[in-house]
């Protein structure tokens, strides 16, 4: 809400006599300024001695002497109107004497159209701009609040029925800073009628008292408030505007003694006057600038136009004083009030809002296009099937994949595909990378515990070892051989199987000297890394680094909470699945290491038998191993050839025999390298969706609008009425308010007068039945 400092517009008002008192009361031409001379005692001074008057000159934006009530709407209210339907907040208030023309100029005459006042011109502009306004849809409300003697009164609390009461109404600060009356009714209004309607019917229940000033005297504060929302017809625009049109007609300003009141009157002047005197103290406060605080709160009437006084409104005050030199005292009075009231500043600012609802509507339209948009470039560069869509668990499951192949090395790049992939890729890289350190951290915990629990060195480390797969990778002896590299996660196990399956079907022995069948060596056995090594991480926690961070660190429950949770609740079949594979995964490892160092062992001895051989045939030329001689002459006793055969045969066999065996070993070991793999992705992924049911997110919540609820009135006039109705005058415009006003007299006369509680306490106060529900006319 952009605002800007707007100083209160304040105007005087002299009611109209045939008594003027001109030389007291001077009215400048530049119609702004009015001098006031005060006598300083009217009973010793002549008429002519000016010179012991006390003067006093007032500078206002309008001095409104001898103007009509259309002239005086115009000047003072038109502005504020239009600009409630704009979105600012507006109030006019009239300040004065008992009698000034306080109520003449807000309410007006209710017999006369044209002596009608602010209240039902404005709600004539309002319902004439409503209409004209046509791009823009308003709902108008109405309220009508009276205070007396420091009680909020409802006037229009008869339209909701016998049990609705004013009782339990307080004024009350919103978050923003505005206030608003709890208890207060709000009714609907679609037409200029069923607005006047309502105020005729306000009007008709306000507390009234005979007073020495004024026979039907205000003796309370009354506040009708417009409340205005509009917004475009438009329904992609999600912004809004709200404003609050306060009219209000304040109690009379006079002084106790002036009043000649007696007992409830005088108890009402009290409170008049305490609350115009809180008035007076916060339009003070307001106009010096250096005061923090500002005593709203002391009065009702204060503490309800709190945000029309200090807040971001658009205020008017018209000071209403009488041409009667009797009263000048008063008038002197009501006019250094008007002038500290302009020194008031407000922040008038337009109160627009933004619809949630229609809000997210536009957005998912705006998605929508954007996406469609997307498709039709993808289908130009030739990628019709990537999509957009939020990432599913499967394609999760295939990114962590990538992921821990690229980190082996088995895999040389990831393809980009969509943002949300690239963004995924991150996620599994930093849970990659806080796993290393999870597991650093581990194991110099480990490292700080043989250190310092010295005898207990040996047991803390078959307990930190013990079945898990750091002994197997301390026991592996095995060197992969230069061509055969470690066989990659990027490989499918079907492909390291027929792997291995190729290994195995070579002849195992190689000798120069052999049949045509043996020529090849046997190899030596090569095992992989992962066939060997456990290089799955402990899925309990590894997999799950991003959950063992602090739970400080996230909202509770942590994620490393819930998945220890999630292990021994819903998850405990698949987590205790996955460990028994492992087990039996460690089980088929060891044994391959064995059949490994047994193949290696038996190779070992085929190369030095074939060895032997060869150099015996080098050193006999083909005579018998038997009768050769060493160099120097000496026989050199050597193992019969044909034992040497016979012996290495077995080797060959026993060889071929190992090295199935070892096939069929590496093959299960691959398989439950599988189980463990789908098994952990499997847990991991159902605890995420788990975790995603068990803690969602809040949803928003969005307001709905209220809706007209306003029943058909079936209302015959009587003949009497009508009659009036048509001797009545009229002219154009007038209609509203004279089908109005016809209108409070036919539930006056039909009720007839009932008598309130105030009355019975001994005020005039009179009360009405309700009245009957608004018409809606559109
Ligand atoms: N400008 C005016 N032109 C014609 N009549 C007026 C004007 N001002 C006031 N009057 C008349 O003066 C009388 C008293 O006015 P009104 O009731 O408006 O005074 P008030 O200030 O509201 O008094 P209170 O505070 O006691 O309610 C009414 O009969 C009203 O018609």
């Amino acid at each position: 809400m952009k605002g800007y400092n707007r100083a209160v517009g304040v105007f005087v008002r002299i009611r109209p006599t045939a008594n003027f008192a001109q030389d007291l009361i001077e009215v400048l031409p530049d119609g702004q300024t009015i001098n006031i001379h005060q006598r300083k005692d009217s009973r010793k001074l002549l008429e002519s001695q000016k010179s012991h008057l006390n003067s006093r000159s007032f500078h206002l934006e309008g001095v409104l002497h001898n103007v009509s009530q259309e002239e005086l709407y115009n000047r003072v209210c038109k502005q504020v109107v239009l600009g409630a339907l704009n979105g600012y907040n507006g109030t006019v208030m009239c300040f004065g004497q008992t009698g000034a023309g306080k109520t003449y100029t807000m309410t007006g005459s209710t017999e006369s159209y044209k002596q009608r006042g602010i209240i039902p011109r404005a709600i004539q502009e309002v319902f004439r701009e409503v209409d004209k306004k046509s791009e823009r849809a308003f709902l108008v409300h109405l309220s009508y609040v009276e205070i007396y003697n420091e009680s909020l009164v409802d006037l229009l609390s008869s339209l909701q029925g016998p049990k609705r009461s004013s009782r339990g109404m307080a004024v009350i600060e919103q978050p923003g800073g505005g206030v608003f009356i709890r208890g207060l009714s709000l009714h609907p209004v679609h037409t200029e009628e069923e607005a006047l309607n309502l105020l005729f019917e306000g009007e008709m229940n306000r507390i009234i008292g005979s007073h020495a000033l004024n026979r039907m005297s205000s003796r309370s504060h009354c506040i009708l408030t417009i409340h205005m929302e509009s917004r475009s017809r438009t329904l992609s625009d999600p912004k809004y505007v709200t404003s609050k049109l306060n009219l209000v007609d304040l109690a009379g300003s006079e002084r106790l003694r002036k009043t000649g009141s007696e007992g409830q009157m005088m108890k009402e002047a009290m409170y008049i006057n305490k609350s115009l005197l809180f008035l007076e103290q916060a339009i003070l406060a307001l106009a010096d600038h250096g005061r923090d605080h500002i005593p709203f709160r002391q009065t009702k009437l204060t503490h309800a136009l709190k945000d029309s006084l200090g807040g971001n409104c658009r205020t008017v005050l018209v000071a209403n004083i009488y041409g009667e030199a009797a009263q000048i005292d008063e008038t002197m009075s009501t006019l250094r009030f008007a002038s500290r009231m302009k020194c008031v500043q407000t922040n008038p600012a337009v109160n627009e809002h933004t619809d949630p609802a229609v809000q997210i509507k536009t957005l998912q339209r705006e998605v929508k296009l954007l996406k469609d948009e997307l498709s039709i470039y993808n289908t130009l560069v030739n990628r019709p099937t990537v999509t957009y869509e939020p990432i599913s668990e499967a394609q999760q499951a295939e990114i962590q994949n990538q992921v821990q192949s690229y980190l082996d090395g088995r895999l040389e790049e990831i393809s980009i595909v969509s943002k949300r992939q690239i963004q995924a890729v991150f996620a599994q890289f930093k849970l990659a990378v806080h796993e290393k350190e999870q597991k650093l951290k581990a194991q110099a915990g480990k490292t700080c515990n043989k250190m310092f629990q010295g005898s207990n060195a040996a047991s803390i480390k078959n307990l930190d070892t013990g079945g898990s797969s750091e002994d197997v990778e301390e026991e592996n002896h095995i060197v992969p051989h230069p061509q055969h590299p470690v066989s990659t996660k990027a490989k499918t196990s079907r492909d390291k199987h027929s792997q291995n399956k190729r290994q195995g079907d070579g002849t195992p022995v190689s000798m120069k000297s052999s049949e045509s069948s043996s020529k090849s060596k046997p190899s030596s056995v090569q095992t992989s890394a992962r066939e060997l090594e456990p290089q799955e991480p402990d899925t309990e926690s590894s997999n799950t680094q991003e959950l063992l961070l602090p739970a400080s660190e996230r909202e509770p429950p942590s994620k490393a909470e819930a998945f220890e949770d999630f292990k021994v609740g819903q998850g405990r079949e698949i987590n205790l699945i996955l460990k028994e594979n492992k087990t039996v995964l460690l089980e088929r490892r060891s044994l391959l290491r064995q059949l490994t160092e047994e193949v290696n062992s038996v190779k070992r001895e085929i190369d030095s038998i074939a060895a032997t051989l060869q150099e015996q045939e080098e050193m006999t030329g083909g005579k018998d191993a038997d009768e050769c001689l060493s160099i120097d002459g000496d026989s050199t006793p050597q193992q019969p050839k044909e034992s040497l055969l016979v012996h290495f045969g077995e080797l060959k066999a026993r060889y071929r025999q190992r090295y199935e065996a070892l096939r069929d070993i590496k093959a299960e070991v691959h398989y439950c390298n599988h189980l463990v793999d789908q098994c952990r992705v499997r847990l991991l992924t159902e605890f995420e969706t788990w975790y995603k049911q068990s803690f969602p997110l809040p949803d928003e919540e969005f307001n709905l609008k209220m809706t007209k609820n306003v029943s058909e009135e079936g209302e015959s006039q009587p003949s009497w009425v009508q009659q009036q109705y048509e001797v009545l005058p009229k002219s154009t415009g007038s209609d509203s308010f004279y089908n109005a006003r016809y209108r409070t007299l036919i539930r006056r006369k039909s009720r007839g007068l009932s008598v309130s509680p105030a009355q019975s306490a001994g005020s005039r106060q009179k009360r009405l039945p309700p009245i009957f529900p608004v018409t809606p006319v559109r």
